[in-house]
């Protein structure tokens, strides 16, 4: 009968079925313990994703080669191997991105919502923009192809250029952006079906400059779970995701069902942003809360991911020489918790940006 150590080895060679490393790379083999008399052997395994075909699958053949190697009966359990791992090893590379981006180093988060009117857009806009302040090279694809409003919420007056075969997106507070409102006229109504919105973002993706040092791109999906949503998640496999909603239990209730449906397209979820989560009183500097209470703490328990940051109900200062209606200054207190929560967003993926 193999010994521990023999069958440590043996295990080692069987390859995590979602990061195609071997368990011996990913350190996925947690425990091995046999009971000679009883020719039983017990084994802990740790792979990307537990609860999946895969790991029955995998589990199978497991079990196939223990019994071969002469255990009578054999006890397997699954856990999930540490975030740090995933991420180390989480494959990379053109057949991840579809050869849809520029760069494999471009980090790209898709910002999702239960139900229109949270804030999703106000937010995509203020991370990009509080990204680009921070020094890093941003994108911004203004993906809420029936609803856009990105370009009105940044003031955008100008329209892309096109050469050739190629768009060149609208630079605005250091921020490239496309949207969909740049290729309508005067604010029609898109009643485009599923297909063509599809081969839209494909466009947006490939016929735009985006340039090849992209550190961040950013995608202001349509509200709730529909079609967009779904082909973002098919056409960029690694493309990451943070979820804005109210403090309202209901709007955190619906907002989950954007989650799961990132979770089961095996995406990782950055985290939760909870917006117009109180008004705060300039006066006295007391708190209401307008809109309920624990709605983004909920989310993110359920989603078991960080509440990246907390954004009051307030609009930013005019300003009558560079109009944007939805940024807020640097120096606004608002300004200054979307710097916060771009700050943590950019720390995370330190190192793959300053391996590029
Ligand atoms: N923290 C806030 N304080 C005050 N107003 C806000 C705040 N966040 C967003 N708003 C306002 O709420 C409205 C809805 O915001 P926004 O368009 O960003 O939501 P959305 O989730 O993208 O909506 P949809 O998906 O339906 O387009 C806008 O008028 C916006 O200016």
């Amino acid at each position: 009968m193999l010994t521990e150590n023999e069958v440590r080895e043996l295990l080692g060679n069987f390859q995590d079925p979602i990061l195609h490393k071997t368990l011996k790379e990913t350190d996925g083999v947690i425990e091995v313990s046999i009971k000679e008399d009883k020719k039983h052997i017990s084994v802990k395994l740790a792979i990307a994703k537990t609860g999946t075909s895969e790991q029955f699958q995998i589990q199978q053949k497991v079990v196939d080669k223990l019994k071969e190697s002469g255990f009578a009966t054999v006890g397997i359990r699954f856990t999930e191997l540490p975030e740090e791992t995933i991420e180390k090893f989480r494959p990379e590379g053109p057949e991840n991105n579809n050869g849809l981006l520029p760069s494999n180093k471009t980090v790209v988060i898709a910002i999702a919502s239960g139900k229109g009117g949270v804030g999703k857009s106000t937010v995509s806009v203020n991370l990009a923009v509080n990204l680009a302040r921070m020094g890093k090279k941003v994108g911004l694809i203004d993906a809420d192809i029936y609803g856009f409003s990105v370009p009105d919420m940044m003031g955008i007056v100008d329209r892309p250029v096109v050469r050739g075969d190629k768009i060149f997106p609208v630079i605005r507070h250091g921020v490239k952006v496309i949207s969909m409102a740049f290729f309508v006229e005067e604010n029609a109504p898109v009643i485009w079906r599923g297909p063509m919105l599809g081969k839209m973002l494909t466009s947006f993706f490939t016929e735009v400059e985006w340039g090849d040092d992209l550190d961040f791109l950013l995608l202001d999906l349509p509200p709730g779970t529909g079609d967009v949503a779904l082909d973002v998640h098919q056409m960029l496999p690694t493309s990451k995701e943070i979820i804005v909603t109210t403090p309202h239990p209901t709007a955190a209730f619906v907002a989950a069902r954007a989650g799961a449906m990132a979770i089961q397209t095996n995406h990782q979820v950055l985290g939760v942003i909870e917006n117009m989560s109180y008004y705060e009183s300039r006066k006295t500097g007391e708190k209401a809360y307008i809109f309920g209470q624990g709605g983004g703490e909920k989310l993110a328990e359920e989603l078991k991911v960080p509440l990246l940051g907390q954004i009051p109900l307030g609009q930013p200062d005019w300003d009558e020489d560079d109009f944007a209606p939805a940024i807020y200054q640097i120096k606004h207190p608002i300004g200054k918790i979307y710097f916060k929560i771009a700050e943590k967003i950019a720390d995370k993926f330190e190192n793959k940006i300053n391996n590029k």
